[in-house]
Order: structure tokens, then C-alpha cells, then sequence
């Protein structure tokens, strides 16, 4: 059985750690600098001390983008030939993870999101077209525990961070306004808190059985309360532009973080 070094238990990394737990899993090492101690999780003082882990040896990293030269270049001289890192930051390529790390991991760019603690994530894996098979499926035994895993080419990883890491909070968002707006529409603000969460839970429960095209078909009755929303929302294309925008903002946000990765990296 393959051990496992997470390196930053943040939001992230903490939903992660939650995923594997759930899997009874007693082969997990964690750095952090702060993170609380875990039950069956054995955390390491030092990133150098990952030399000492058994073999075969999964490190997943955690931290944020602006911490990766730090914590590449301390994980780099630890790491030896056949480890398989697997990197969840977002806009950090692979061209500047190997940079960090060298020659000696194998290396897989995962994005998960916040859902992996409950195993209902959905996660983009991207790696280099050489990469072989059977470490691919080493990622995935790795990260199944996760959610779902679909994997995209290295060069959509930012898209699908737009999607899916940060996905679940264009929905809260969407969420929150709804709550707001059924208070001003005379419901007391708890009720209206209570209802539109429990819509977007309703709603994902739905849109794991149907094509969400198909849901939103079957919600909306000719003529009735949900098509005169949906008409709103979808005047002159407002719904669709402002979604878009949005999208390729995330998008774009991801790339900036890895040219200005480049300016941080030794
Ligand atoms: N949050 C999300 O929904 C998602 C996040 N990601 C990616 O996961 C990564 C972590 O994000 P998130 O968990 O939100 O961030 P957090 O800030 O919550 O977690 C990062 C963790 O890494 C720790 N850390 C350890 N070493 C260092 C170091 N040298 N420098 C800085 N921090 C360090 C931080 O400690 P300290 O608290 O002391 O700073 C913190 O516990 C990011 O790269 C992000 O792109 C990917 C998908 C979804
Ligand atoms: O906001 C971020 O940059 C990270 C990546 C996706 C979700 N959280």
C-alpha cells in the first residue's frame, strides 16, 4: 500500500484528509505548520523528514500557489525516483513543478473541491502524455476516495479550475442572493436561508440522476413561476454573458498565478 504525505491541511488539504478518513486509511503523514493534530494521521515535524517515509511514497500538496517554491524547494532533495507527487494548487503547471521538484517524481495536477470531505467532489487530473498508465491509476486510487475524477489536458487545467474547484462557490453565491432576495419578497430571513440552501441541495441531488438540462426542463412548468425567473435571468443572453465572464475570469486568475509563480521561483 502506497503511503501518503499531505503537505498543508487547510481548507483543502483538511477536506482531503476528511475524504481519506472515511476510506480507514493508516497510512497518512501530514505537514503543516499549524494544523490541529488528527486521529491516525502522523505528522511530521519537518518536510525533511518525508526521507524517512516507507516506499512506495504519494505526496500531495496542498499549500497555496504563493507557497510552492518554498515548499518545492524543501521537498525536492526528500523525494526519490518512483514517488508520485500530485498537486492540487491551482495555476501551478507541471513544467513548474518538475522545475521544483526535478527529475525524480512522477507528477499529476489534480483539482478537487471542497466536497472531497464528504467523497462527492468532483476532480480534474491532468499529467504529462508520458506519464504511464499504471502511475495514472495510482492517482486515481489515490484521489477516488475524493469524488468523481475526470481527466482534462494540462492546458484546460485552468478552465477546469474555473468549474470545478471553484464551482461550488458560484452556487453558494447564487445561494446567498437568493436568500436575500426571498426576505425582500416577505419571508423572515431564516426561512429564506433554510430555502434556498435546501433548493441548491435539492438541485444537486437532482443533477446527480438527469442532465441538468433536463432538470431544469422538468422544474419549469409552461407558463408558471419558475419560467417567468428563468426569463429574467435569461434576458438578452445576461445570464449566460455574466456566467461566462465569470468563468473566464477564474480562468484567467489561474494563469496569472502561474506567471506570477514564475517571477517567485528561484
Ligand atoms: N479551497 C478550495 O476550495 C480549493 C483549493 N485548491 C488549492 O488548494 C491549495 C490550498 O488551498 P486552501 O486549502 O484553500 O488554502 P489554505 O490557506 O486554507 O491552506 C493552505 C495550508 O497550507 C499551509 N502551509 C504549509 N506550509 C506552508 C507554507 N510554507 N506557506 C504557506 N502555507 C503553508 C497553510 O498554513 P498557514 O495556515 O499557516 O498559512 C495552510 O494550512 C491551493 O493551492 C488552492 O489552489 C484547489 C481546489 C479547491
Ligand atoms: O480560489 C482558488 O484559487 C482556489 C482554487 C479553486 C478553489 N479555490
Amino acid at each position: 500500500m502506497t503511503a501518503r504525505l499531505l503537505i498543508g491541511a487547510g481548507a483543502m488539504g483538511g477536506a482531503m484528509l476528511d475524504g481519506w478518513a472515511a476510506e480507514g486509511r493508516s497510512d497518512l503523514h501530514l505537514w503543516d505548520r499549524r494544523a490541529a493534530d488528527r486521529a491516525g494521521v502522523a505528522r511530521l515535524t519537518a518536510i525533511a523528514d518525508a526521507a524517512a517515509l516507507p516506499r512506495p511514497l504519494a505526496v500531495v500538496l496542498a499549500v497555496k500557489p504563493q507557497a510552492a517554491p518554498e515548499v518545492l524547494a524543501a521537498l525536492r532533495s526528500q523525494l526519490r525516483p518512483g514517488d508520485l507527487v500530485v498537486s492540487v494548487m491551482a495555476g501551478v503547471g507541471l513544467a513548474a513543478l518538475r522545475r521544483g521538484l526535478g527529475e525524480g517524481p512522477d507528477l499529476v495536477r489534480a483539482m478537487p473541491n471542497l466536497a472531497a470531505a464528504l467523497g462527492r467532489a468532483v476532480v480534474a487530473l491532468s499529467a504529462s502524455p508520458a506519464l504511464p498508465l499504471a502511475r495514472r491509476a495510482e492517482a486515481m486510487a489515490l484521489l477516488r476516495a475524493l469524488g468523481a475524477l475526470v481527466w482534462v489536458e494540462e492546458s484546460e487545467m485552468d478552465a477546469a479550475t474555473a468549474l470545478c474547484g471553484s464551482g461550488p462557490a458560484y452556487f453558494f453565491r447564487l445561494a446567498e442572493l437568493m436568500a436575500q432576495a426571498g426576505e425582500a419578497a416577505g419571508l423572515p430571513a431564516t426561512a429564506a436561508r433554510q430555502l434556498a440552501a435546501g433548493a441548491l441541495i435539492s438541485a444537486g441531488a437532482l443533477a446527480q440522476t438527469a442532465d441538468v438540462a433536463d432538470a431544469r426542463r422538468a422544474v419549469t412548468s409552461p407558463g408558471g413561476a419558475t419560467a417567468a425567473a428563468l426569463a429574467r435571468f435569461d434576458h438578452e443572453g445576461r445570464l449566460a454573458a455574466l456566467t461566462a465572464e465569470a468563468v473566464a475570469a477564474a480562468a484567467e486568475r489561474a494563469a496569472e498565478l502561474a506567471r506570477e509563480l514564475e517571477t517567485l521561483t528561484p
